[in-house]
């Protein structure tokens, strides 16, 4: 199903848009190497600027994927060496980034907001804008009335990565919570999606650039993937949601045979639910756990990783929970070995907060 015209609410929502649009400004985000085109609440450009050194230059990779086309599934990026879990795959700064209220503006109208900042990329980042997918072409359906978005909006709608700026460059969150952006990359953009992603990317505010990791071991000439929708959901609702907003039928193994997958997800959220937003685990702080939650944490750890699910926040915590309880228990080696596993999981947000510490240090090695 495509997405279509709107058109009770029409009038209501044009105007909300163009209060939204008016209190935006075109801008421009990078150095000489990579810029980004940003459509911004006024004030934000302002709020990244008071980073130190804002913008950091990218990070250096070596060259790990080429893109080709895949089987059923248009063009699609595959590594071309081995890589190992928390490699830095690439990095590489948004082509363009936009409110995402403004991404599901309505057509034709909405195309116009985009404009400005097309207008104003470079024209080698214009052309990879250009040649991105669109799943969402304007056409006439069976009873002749035109459905779809425009150019702009339809490749904004396919290819945009959702980004929640840090609370700091959010000058007017909305109760208490930063407004979501949509960031359309070169070459991310490009990964399709799979149930059971390799790879995790990471936005890195003081360079404006996504970082993308390998969230495991990846052999040379395999597919690189990345998660397009909630994947802890049963495979039925996120095939509803993979085709309404996609519009392809995903054909990964968790999708195939949900009869296995869809109970160790739902065992999966049910664990991370319960554990969202605590500060169990400080990785130095050396919780114990008794013997039934220490069991329950070891299942879920193996969930996790036979789902292929490491990148999501789960899997740290549950890594967090083992590594204080062995230490607890004195079972070192198996301490050590969770530190190292935990310790490439470079996307996790509050590496900085314990990585530094001896304790930590001395359980990696
Ligand atoms: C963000 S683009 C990904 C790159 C795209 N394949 C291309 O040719 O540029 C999203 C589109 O890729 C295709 N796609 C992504 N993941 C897929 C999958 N697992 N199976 C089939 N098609 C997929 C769908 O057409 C989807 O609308």
């Amino acid at each position: 199903m495509k997405r279509g015209f709107l058109n009770g609410a029409k009038a209501k929502r044009e105007s909300q848009l163009r209060d939204e649009s008016d209190s935006m400004v075109h801008t421009t985000i990078g150095d000489d190497e990579q810029v980004s085109e940003c459509f911004f609440h006024h004030g934000t450009k302002e709020a990244f600027m008071k980073i130190p050194n804002f913008p950091e230059p990218l990070q250096v990779t070596t060259p790990a994927f080429r893109m080709v086309d895949i089987p059923g599934k248009g063009a699609g990026l595959v590594s071309i060496r081995e890589l190992k879990m928390g490699d830095l795959i690439l990095n590489e700064r948004p082509l363009f980034v936009a409110a995402e209220e403004l991404c599901l503006a309505i057509p034709p109208k909405g195309e116009k907001y985009f404009e400005a900042s097309l207008d104003r990329m470079r024209p080698e980042a214009k052309t990879a804008f250009m040649a991105l997918c669109n799943c969402h072409k304007a056409e006439e359906n069976a009873g002749g009335a035109l459905v779809g978005l425009g150019p702009l909006l339809g490749i904004v709608n396919t290819n945009g990565v959702s980004l929640s700026l840090p609370a700091a460059a959010d000058p007017w969150p909305q109760g208490g919570q930063t407004r979501p952006y949509s960031a359309v990359c070169e070459n991310i953009s490009r990964l399709n999606h799979s149930c059971s992603p390799n790879t995790v990317p990471q936005f890195h505010a003081a360079s404006f650039s996504w970082r993308l990791y390998a969230a495991r071991d990846i052999t040379a000439g395999e597919e690189l993937t990345r998660q397009y929708v909630s994947i802890q959901h049963p495979a039925a609702e996120r095939q509803a949601a993979l085709k309404q907003i996609y519009d392809f039928v995903c054909a990964c193994p968790a999708c195939t045979d949900p009869s296995i997958s869809d109970p160790r997800r739902a065992t999966i959220a049910a664990f991370a639910a319960t554990h969202h937003g605590k500060q169990e685990s400080s990785v130095v702080g050396f919780s114990s756990l008794d013997n039934d939650r220490f069991a329950e944490c070891r299942t879920q750890a193996e969930l996790i990783e036979s789902e292929g699910l490491q990148h999501l926040p789960v899997y740290s915590t549950v890594l967090k929970l083992l590594i204080e309880a062995s230490v607890v228990r004195m079972e070192l080696s198996s301490a050590c070995q969770l530190a190292r596993k935990l310790d490439k999981c470079r996307w996790v947000d509050d590496r900085d907060a314990y990585q530094d510490h001896p304790l930590w240090r001395a359980l990696v090695g």
